[in-house]
């Protein structure tokens, strides 16, 4: 903008209207169209038409607000109007046939292979140029036909052809030869059955559940176990670590009421907290109780840490029946 035009407006006296010198609003450019201004009052008695078009002001308004009119008389172009009942009484265009698809004149229409001779055109109001008629397709002729219904006759039902269908006892009959499968739960060898009573409440626990796995009561997970583990209490039963001869290992076998101990490599464990949480079973790891348990222990799962399981749990170290006599009046931590 040139800067003089600001100048100018900048200096223009107050009661010129507010704004910039010059019309941002987009031009329009077309005469013929009519000036249309929305009325800023709604109470306004001026009324407008469907066009938008102010019709008339009967009582000339107190707004200082310009009313748009029409433009059309002045140039003296008149505003082509329509009404619907003018259109709806056309019967001109209700004989007319419905537009083609695509358009007559189309390159989609020309390129595309014509099958069936073009259905006859009604002398429409389009100007469309007539069309050469298009070339008649050369098509492959259609396959013979076998001879015959053109069907092939259905197999021929021979008994060696059927297959004898298996009754569900013989479908799950298990086979006779070879190993059988072994898909069961670990076998229970304790003497009643897997249910042995719990020494502090004297409910049984055990229960395989269908997988064979033992159901631990709840809060004695593998992980529960290792919380009290670790939770610093003393687990062991004992003051301190002791000397245990066969003879008090023999005593301690968890029956009643009597401490479980069970000795694994040379070290006594009180495995009497640990019962509820064995993952195989409370049975189980009872069998071990009141003797040395590494046989049972290696034939089960020789992978399982034992000793980072049961550290807390150590009562001492299995000695003859002797060695135990001589230092029945000491323990091991004074010796050490
Ligand atoms: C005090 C020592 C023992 C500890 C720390 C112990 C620990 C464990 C652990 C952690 C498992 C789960 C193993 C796994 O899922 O891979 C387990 C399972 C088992 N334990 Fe022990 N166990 C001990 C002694 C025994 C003994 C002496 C027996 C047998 C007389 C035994 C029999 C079993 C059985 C049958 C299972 C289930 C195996 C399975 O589910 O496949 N455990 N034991």
């Amino acid at each position: 903008h040139p800067p003089s035009a600001w100048i100018a407006w900048l200096s223009a006296p107050k009661t010129l209207p507010r704004g910039p010198p010059h019309d941002n609003s987009p031009r329009d450019d077309n005469p013929e169209r009519p000036v249309v201004a929305k009325p800023k009052d709604t109470e306004s008695e001026d009324q407008t038409d469907v066009r938008g078009l102010a019709t008339s002001s009967p009582t000339p308004s107190p707004q200082t607000t310009p009313k748009a009119i029409s433009r059309s008389p002045q140039n003296g172009i008149p505003i082509p109007t329509f009404t619907l009942a003018d259109h709806e009484s056309s019967d001109e265009e209700d004989r007319l046939p419905p537009p083609s698809f695509p358009s007559l004149n189309s390159a989609q229409r020309a390129s595309a292979p014509r099958i069936a001779a073009p259905v006859a055109q009604k002398p429409s109001l389009m100007a469309t140029p007539p069309m050469a008629p298009p070339p008649k397709p050369s098509m492959m002729p259609p396959p013979p036909r076998p001879a015959g219904s053109g069907l092939m006759p259905p197999p021929r039902i021979v008994p060696s052809n059927l297959r004898s269908l298996s009754t569900p006892s013989q479908a799950l009959r298990v086979p006779t030869k070879g190993p059988v499968p072994i898909r069961g739960p670990v076998p229970d060898r304790s003497p009643n059955g897997g249910l042995s009573p719990n020494p502090t409440t004297g409910l049984a626990v055990k229960t395989p559940n269908a997988r064979g796995k033992v159901l631990l009561s709840p809060g004695h997970s593998p992980l529960d176990w290792a919380n009290l583990h670790q939770s610093g209490q003393n687990l062991s039963g004992v003051a301190s670590l002791i000397r245990v001869p066969p003879s008090l290992l023999k005593h301690n076998n968890g029956r009643k009421g009597k401490p479980a101990w069970s000795s694994y490599q040379g070290k006594v464990y009180n495995i009497t907290p640990y019962l509820p949480f064995h993952p195989g079973g409370e049975g189980e790891l009872r069998r071990a109780a009141g003797k040395d348990g590494t046989k049972l222990f290696m034939e089960v799962h020789p992978w399982v840490n034992w000793d980072s399981m049961l550290s807390q749990t150590v009562v001492g170290i299995l000695v003859s029946e002797t060695q135990a006599s001589q230092q029945a009046e000491g323990s091991l931590e004074e010796m050490d």
